[in-house]
């Protein structure tokens, strides 16, 4: 089994498998704690729906990110690629209910050139995304997952998204969008990131 990776003080991987009899159950027990009756018709099959669907939410608890950028090539393209407004559905850590927005990526390839295919770049948002997250970690395993695999001269990544857990609840302001940035390498000379900001702001 490979190493756990430790990226912004949580360990990357590997977790443990996915039980879904233990999900479901769970599942169950909630709704019974809600004040809800499983047993009527509605709900018969909720807990095996609310199974697959955080199956499918959490699934990146078992991708690597090596998993996913596994196409590179020697263009000998040595300026900044940047992939704006990538889709981003994750879930808040917190309250297990959904963040969305999107995820801007860009990287400077290394000076031979070694880059990825774009898609790459959105399937590494996911890898990251479909966990339970914060944002702010969400963006900095993307950027240190680039500089490991690609080993550019530097990356960008912006994520931009809103909180259900700030919009359906608690202080309740919908519309409020978080920000948060992680920049590596060349990116952080102040005219080469700034050039990064006004491509992804625009
Ligand atoms: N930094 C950060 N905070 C987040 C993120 N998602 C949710 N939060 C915050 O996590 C905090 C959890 O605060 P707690 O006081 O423990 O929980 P709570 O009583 O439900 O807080 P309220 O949301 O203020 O009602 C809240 O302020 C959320 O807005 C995230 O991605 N990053
Ligand atoms: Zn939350």
């Amino acid at each position: 089994m490979t190493d756990p990776v430790t990226l912004g003080g949580e360990s990357d991987f590997p977790h443990a498998d996915f039980d879904e009899k233990r999900a479901e159950n769970a599942v169950r027990e909630l709704l019974i704690a809600v004040g809800e009756d499983p047993d009527r018709e509605g709900l018969l099959e909720t807990p095996a729906r609310v199974m697959r669907a955080y199956k499918e939410m959490f699934a990146g608890l078992h991708q690597r990110p090596e998993d996913v950028l596994t196409t590179t090539f020697d263009l000998g393209h040595d300026e900044m690629v940047l992939v704006k407004d990538i889709e981003v559905f994750s879930t808040c850590e917190h309250h297990l209910v959904p963040f969305h927005g999107v995820a801007h990526v860009g990287y400077i390839p290394s000076t031979d050139g070694k880059i990825t295919g774009l898609s790459k770049l959105a399937r590494l948002v996911d890898v990251y995304a479909r966990r339970p997250q914060v944002q702010e970690r969400l963006t900095t395993q993307i950027a240190e997952a680039l500089m490991r695999i690609l080993e550019p001269r530097g990356v960008i990544v912006v994520v931009e998204c809103e909180h259900m857990c700030m919009s359906m609840r608690g202080i309740r302001k919908p519309g409020a969008k978080t920000l948060t940035s992680a920049v590596r390498g060349q990116l952080r000379d102040a005219a080469t990131r700034s050039e990064a900001m006004s491509l992804i702001l625009r």
